[in-house]
């Protein structure tokens, strides 16, 4: 079992430092670590923020960890050299078109919630975010106008991606409580009509699923009015990626949720994949030991699941984790005071009394 680690920038590397730990206690035979430059501290060691040689290193592995990218020092580069185009690159040249971000509230954190208790206790969902396409990815450039310098993207989406997100979602409803809700802005973008009307036509073959739809805007009202509503979310790359920073928010902090990217490439244990925290590189807090290291943690659990086949493994670390937190050794951002180091050691410590 091959695993290509990517740390990255700010607390990226902090974050993952306490993955590593959770899975170097695992002791799992056969498994090999490949660590790689990715980032803003990739363009300065060699020049791109995804080397040739990072990029590979992925490709030859089973399963890719990363921690996150993303240097104010970087801010002012041309676009290709910007820590950012390294996750990019990475999602589309790896074919990771599925996105699941899983956000579920965890006892004993409703009360720290900044929605009520009883709202918090009901979140129970999966955003499944199309990573491959979208205004990301369509053409854009800066050209003269009327008005002065103008920026474009384009955003566009075509039935074979919608169709092939739309399969992922549905296939993840039926595993969970058998409900879809497809978020688009069909009364605007030309993008989403395509998207809604692609997505209705394959419900035929869910007949188990119960499907619906919903403007973003509403959705993200909804997301905070009554979130206990939603099972799976499916949408597009921008949408996915606003709606699941805001359902952190409602899960309780930013650290505490965890994604899978997958693709359509199986290895010889399961889908190859690239397992990350929802969050940033968070240069206001690197280096000050502040960071909540539960999303990268939680994200190896997905690595162990989809990309490895061990699913026992997985569970033991999630259950790790909720015990952890629900002891109150907690970080700054949900109000405690442990360090990232003493967080992962709390977790470590339940993961072993859970053996
Ligand atoms: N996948 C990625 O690598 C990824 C994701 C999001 C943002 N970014 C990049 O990260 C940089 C910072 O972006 P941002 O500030 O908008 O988003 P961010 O997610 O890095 O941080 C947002 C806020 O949440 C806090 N936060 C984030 N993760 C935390 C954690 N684990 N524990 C405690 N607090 C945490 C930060 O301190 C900050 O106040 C930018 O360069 C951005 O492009 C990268
Ligand atoms: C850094 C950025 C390109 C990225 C995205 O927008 O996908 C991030 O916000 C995320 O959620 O992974
Ligand atoms: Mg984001």
């Amino acid at each position: 079992m091959k695993i290509a680690v990517l740390p990255g920038d700010g607390i990226g590397p902090e974050v993952t430092r306490e993955a590593l730990k959770v899975l170097d206690a695992l002791a799992l035979p056969q498994l090999t670590l490949f660590e790689g430059d990715v980032g803003g501290i990739a363009y300065k060691r060699h020049g791109h923020p995804l080397p040739a040689e990072t990029l590979e290193m992925a490709r030859a592995a089973d399963a890719v960890l990363f921690g996150a990218v993303g240097d104010p020092e970087c801010d002012t580069l041309p676009r290709e050299y910007r820590p950012e185009q390294a996750i990019l690159g990475l999602r589309s040249e790896l074919g990771l078109f599925a996105n699941l971000r899983p956000a579920a509230g965890f006892p004993g954190l409703e009360d720290l919630s900044p929605l009520k208790p009883e709202l918090a206790r009901g979140i129970d969902l999966l955003v499944v975010r199309e990573l491959n396409g979208d205004v990301y990815f369509g053409d854009k450039g800066e050209r003269d106008s009327a008005g002065g310098r103008e920026g474009w993207d384009d955003m566009s989406y075509n039935e074979a991606e919608v169709r092939r997100i739309a399969h992922s979602a549905f296939r993840a409803a039926q595993k969970r409580r058998k409900k879809l809700t497809s978020v688009d802005k069909a009364n605007v973008l030309e993008t989403s009509r395509i998207w809604r009307e692609t997505v209705i036509e394959l419900a035929g073959e869910y007949p188990d699923v119960e499907l619906d739809h919903m403007y973003v805007d509403n959705a993200a009202m909804q997301l905070v009015r009554s979130p206990g509503q939603f099972d799976v979310i499916v949408t597009g790359n921008l949408f996915g990626d606003i709606l699941s920073d805001q359902a952190s928010a409602c899960v309780g902090s930013i650290g505490l949720l965890a994604s899978a990217s997958l693709g359509e490439r199986t290895t010889e244990f399961g889908t190859f994949g690239l397992y990350e925290p929802i969050h940033g590189s968070a240069p206001d807090i690197a280096g000050q030991g502040k960071a909540n290291p539960v999303a990268a943690i939680l994200s190896l659990a997905m690595l162990l699941r989809h990309s490895l086949g061990r699913d026992a493994d997985a569970n033991r670390i999630e259950r790790a984790v909720a015990a952890s937190l629900s002891s109150e050794i907690r970080g700054a951002d949900l109000g405690g005071s442990a360090s990232t180091q003493e967080i992962g050691d709390a977790i470590l410590r339940h993961l072993q009394a859970i053996a």
